[in-house]
């Protein structure tokens, strides 16, 4: 059998059974024992009345073939194991089975009546005890007459002998009952005690953090007892556990809905930084920061896939004297107007920055130079026929380069400067040209 409690208990109650019973069986049996040993000593001393005058009379009569046919049917009886008939003398008339001599020595009788020294006594339970009756006869006048003695014996194996078939039954009777009881108590305490407690733990194991379900646990068991008590405790848990992964998921649906909240406004304040970082805030066009990894991104890219690259270069004209007679803000609003321009003009897969103070830069991607100096052009144009509030017309001189093999970003940069240096000294509002030489 499976240990389980079950097989625990059961082993508990009938180690207690068994003990019990062994002490109870060995009082049972010493009591048997007095009894039977009495009964038997009773039995034997009722022997004077039975045989005693039948031996008596042989004796009188001297009549030995009616004394051995006594003798001998007194010791068929299962509880005699010697006899032996002395005369008034002590002299030894006849003897048959297990008796004593005169000095008390254990003998055995021999066929013949003449007595022999018995075998050794066995260990346990061979004590011999002997009943002695005399023989006296009553003749017809009423007269006794001492003819002699007569002398029964029996012993402890007898009173053994008949105690252990009572103890045999006794025992057969005790394994029936035992093993009855064994099996009632097995079977009730598997389907009382080790049925339920087992539907109960897989109850338990079934409930699942992510599936708890809404199942209670119900005793079949009729009655109100400990088991009814476990079954309330162990469904108030699931119902706790119950609430608890409900309040825990509730819970978690809010942090996963903050948590994208959050994620978001990160994501928007990353965008919002990164567009900080990269702007230019008097104009709102790229800042050199971003020109210049514009310009690496673009360089790099034709470099490894081909096509064409160039790079407008510009500067406000003369805008120290703008500054100077109409005041510096004047001038920030020329720097936004020309962005507005710049912006408004360029492509859009151009990318328009500040260089810094009043230069600005024109990236062109996919663009030759013929196509970049047409572009910078127009953009010249345009600015020149733009009226700034304040200020009037301005005018912007470009240098323009495009890209040539294994350039770098600063030679492509340092190039167009050198372009838009020759168009100030040509006399400004003008398009100069670098080409690679
Ligand atoms: N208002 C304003 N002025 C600026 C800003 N950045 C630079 N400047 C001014 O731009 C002027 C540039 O002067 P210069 O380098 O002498 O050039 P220019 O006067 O334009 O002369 P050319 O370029 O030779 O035509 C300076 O006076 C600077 O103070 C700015 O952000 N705002």
């Amino acid at each position: 059998m499976k240990s389980n409690l079950a097989a625990r208990l059961l082993r508990i109650i009938f180690g207690c059974y068994f003990i019990v019973t062994l002490v109870v069986t060995c009082a049972q049996l010493a009591a048997e024992y007095r009894h039977t040993q009495q009964r038997l000593s009773e039995e034997i001393g009722a022997m004077k009345h039975t045989f005693g005058p039948g031996i008596t009379g042989a004796l009188w009569r001297f009549n030995g073939e009616v004394l051995a046919s006594i003798v001998t049917g007194v010791k068929a009886l299962p509880i005699v194991i010697g006899v032996k008939v002395e005369d008034e003398q002590g002299k030894l008339m006849r003897a048959i089975g297990t008796v004593d001599d005169a000095q008390g020595r254990r003998m055995e009788a021999g066929p013949n009546g003449e007595l022999v020294p018995a075998a050794a006594p066995a260990l346990l339970f061979d004590h011999i005890f002997s009943h002695s009756f005399p023989a006296v006869y009553v003749d017809e006048a009423g007269e006794r007459h001492q003819v002699g003695r007569w002398t029964i014996y029996s012993s402890q194996q007898v009173v053994v002998r008949q105690v252990a078939y009572g103890f045999f039954l006794i025992l057969v009777n005790s394994v029936i009952k035992t093993l009855a009881l064994w099996f009632i108590f097995l079977y009730v305490i598997k389907r009382t005690l080790g049925q339920p407690l087992r539907q109960m733990s897989e109850f338990v194991g079934q409930l699942n953090i992510d599936n708890i379900g809404n199942r209670h646990f119900v005793l079949k068991d009729k009655g109100e007892h400990e088991l009814h008590q476990l079954t309330d405790k162990l469904n108030q848990m699931a119902d706790t556990l119950r609430k608890s992964v409900a309040e825990n998921a509730a819970l978690y649906a809010e942090l996963k809905q903050m948590n994208h909240t959050l994620e978001s406004q990160v994501a928007e304040r990353t965008r919002e930084l990164q567009r900080v970082a990269s702007t230019d805030m008097l104009t709102g066009l790229h800042n050199r920061r971003k020109l210049d990894e514009v310009l690496d991104h673009e360089v790099e890219r034709v470099q490894r896939y081909g096509g064409g690259l160039a790079v407008i270069l510009l500067d406000i004209d003369h805008f120290k004297q703008t500054n100077d007679n109409y005041g510096h803000p004047a001038g920030d609003r020329v720097l936004a107007a020309v962005a507005a321009i710049l912006r408004t003009g360029a492509r859009s897969i151009d990318s328009v920055g500040r260089w810094g103070g009043e230069e600005f830069m024109v990236i062109c991607p996919q663009t030759e130079l013929d196509g970049a100096r047409a572009l910078a052009d127009m953009l010249r144009l345009r600015i020149g026929a733009a009226d700034f509030p304040e200020v009037g017309r301005k005018t912007c001189s470009f240098g323009v380069a495009a890209l040539g093999p294994d350039e770098t970003p600063s030679s492509l940069v340092a190039r167009a400067d050198a372009a838009l240096y020759r168009a100030k000294q040509a006399g400004r509002n003008a398009v100069a040209h670098d080409t690679v030489a």
